[in-house]
């Protein structure tokens, strides 16, 4: 069999689905994924985890406001219908994707997994082979598992199987300490599931600032069983279809029954299933492929002609909003090879859908105080507590906490955490001065803040920054 010649090639549905524009109508275009139609986030990922965050978040808020004087119980969580539900939506997406795609005429789609044979040639797993001027690697990430006895077992799940499970366990046992196990723990512990986390280290959430680290895992703690320093040893399976799971704690052998397991230990870049090392540079120690501001992948510290990448596989972020921020510079780079765009990693943020909430941007308070020493300026930190708002007085809050950390003379914000109810929206206003170079006192004087919205602890926040701007 020949190569095919097309103008593009992706490799992954993902993000790279979203770079077929207009300026391909009069080209050939190939999209190769070997997985399903659309990527992780939709079908594995952000999507349906939000789907059931949300009702773990209503069920969890309905049974804690005793304080508030309500007293609700939730009796019934029917785990199955909330699981159709869900992925008829989704699964409804993906296949009217795959169809729409494989409709257009410019566009032919490889229902299976490639490799580079050369740096513009792929040969897929059926053996075709493709060539192109202008590829791009969209491969994203995959679960990592402990290379442990037992991790093969059926009772072992990772984020890509647990959503489609037949019912909720009784008993759930999740490794990790970073998002996926935050939200998970969060969602079987609010649909009623009992939950325990065990985690290798003593610290959560740990590329947070630590403060939020901290008050998270204390959080954590109160709501399920948080074990730490556990290091895991052996999985094994039970003639009851129980599965006894082994950990080492201070020198002692320590084990847990449960009736599932699901596997939260990090992702790594699938640079690999491209064979990318054999081509073009890939970080040794992370996987990822190396790719300069414009999202061109390099070779030799070059950039490699027609040559893109962007995402999980070559992203440290392994953020959606990432990818989908470098899919639209490489969208315009593939079409406009003299003028390239570079993408803007200046502010990253992210949010953790757990209980409660917690979401970030810029540095954390150790990097703040890093960047002031080096750099000579006087450091501003406040924390403004939810509870001290007149919002957080009605949800009688006091666990929630916003900290903004700024340059004292100038205004500038330089980082902000935020753990508490919609600390994912709240932080967007903060995410938008940084980005458009707003200073603290400007932002929180040049508008008006709706008395009496929660946002207004953003507010008093940036007053109580004391920044000379
Ligand atoms: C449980 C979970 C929850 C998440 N929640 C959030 C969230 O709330 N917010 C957020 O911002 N991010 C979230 N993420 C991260 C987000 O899903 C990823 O950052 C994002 O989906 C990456 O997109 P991508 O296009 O790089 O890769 P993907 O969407 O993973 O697409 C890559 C595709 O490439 C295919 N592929 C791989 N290798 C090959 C090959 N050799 N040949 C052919 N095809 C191949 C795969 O089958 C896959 O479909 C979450 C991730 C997980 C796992
Ligand atoms: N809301 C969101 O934006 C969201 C939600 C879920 C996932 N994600 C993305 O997906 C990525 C992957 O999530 P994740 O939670 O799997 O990874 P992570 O890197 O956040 O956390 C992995 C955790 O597993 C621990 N670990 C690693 N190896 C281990 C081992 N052998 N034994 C025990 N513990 C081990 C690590 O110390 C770490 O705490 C994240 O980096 C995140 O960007 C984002």
């Amino acid at each position: 069999m020949g190569t095919q010649e097309f103008d593009l090639i992706i490799i992954g549905s993902g993000s790279g689905n979203s770079l077929i524009d207009g300026n391909w109508d009069n080209k050939k275009v190939a999209i190769i994924d070997g997985g399903t139609f659309g990527g992780t986030c939709l079908n594995f990922g952000c999507i349906p985890t939000k789907q059931y965050v949300y009702p773990a978040t209503v069920a969890h808020t309905a049974e804690h406001i005793d304080h508030l004087g309500v007293k609700a119980k939730v009796t019934d969580v029917n785990w199955s219908a909330m699981r159709d539900r869900i992925f008829a939506r989704i699964d409804a997406i993906s296949n009217g994707g795959l169809d729409y795609r494989k409709g257009l005429n410019n566009v032919t789609v490889f229902e299976e997994y490639a490799h580079f044979v050369d740096t513009h040639t792929l040969e897929t797993d059926s053996g075709a082979r493709l060539s192109a001027p202008q590829i791009v690697l969209a491969t994203g990430s995959r679960s990592v598992l402990p290379n442990v006895p037992g991790i093969d077992s059926s009772l072992v799940h990772t984020s890509d199987t647990v959503m489609r499970i037949d019912a909720l366990p009784a008993r759930v046992l999740i490794l990790g300490g970073g998002f996926i196990a935050a939200e998970f723990a969060h969602v079987f512990n609010g649909l009623g599931a009992e939950v325990i986390q065990a985690h290798r280290s003593d610290v959560l959430l740990r590329k947070n600032d630590s403060e939020i680290s901290q008050k998270f895992a204390e959080q954590a703690a109160k709501q399920w069983d948080l074990r730490l320093n556990r290091s895991l040893k052996e999985i094994r399976e039970n003639s009851d279809g129980t599965a006894t799971v082994t950990f080492k704690h201070k020198g002692k052998i320590e084990e847990i029954e449960t009736d599932l397991i699901l596997v939260a230990t990090g992702r790594r870049p699938n640079s690999d299933t491209l064979a990318a090392e054999k081509f073009f540079d890939v970080d040794e120690k992370t996987a990822l492929v190396s790719v300069d501001a414009a999202q061109r992948v390099l070779k030799d510290g070059e950039p490699v002609d027609g040559i893109f990448a962007l995402g999980d596989v070559s992203s440290m972020y392994q953020l959606k909003h990432v990818a989908n921020a470098e899919a639209r510079i490489v969208q315009y780079n593939l079409v406009h090879p003299e003028t390239m765009r570079e993408t803007d990693h200046r502010y990253v943020p992210a949010a953790v859908f757990t209980h409660p909430q917690i979401a970030h941007v810029g540095l954390t308070e150790e990097e703040a105080r890093e960047k002031a020493q080096d750099e000579g300026f006087e450091l501003a930190v406040k924390v403004q507590n939810i509870g001290d708002v007149a919002y957080g007085w009605a949800m009688e809050d006091s666990v929630g906490f916003v900290k903004l950390l700024a340059n004292k003379k100038t205004g500038e914000l330089l980082g902000a955490h935020i753990m508490g109810e919609e600390a994912s929206n709240l932080i967007q206003p903060i995410i938008q001065a940084m980005s458009f170079g707003l200073s603290a006192h400007e932002m929180a004087r040049g508008q008006y803040w709706i008395h009496p919205a929660l946002s207004e602890v953003i507010e008093n926040a940036l007053l109580g920054l004391e920044t000379e701007k």
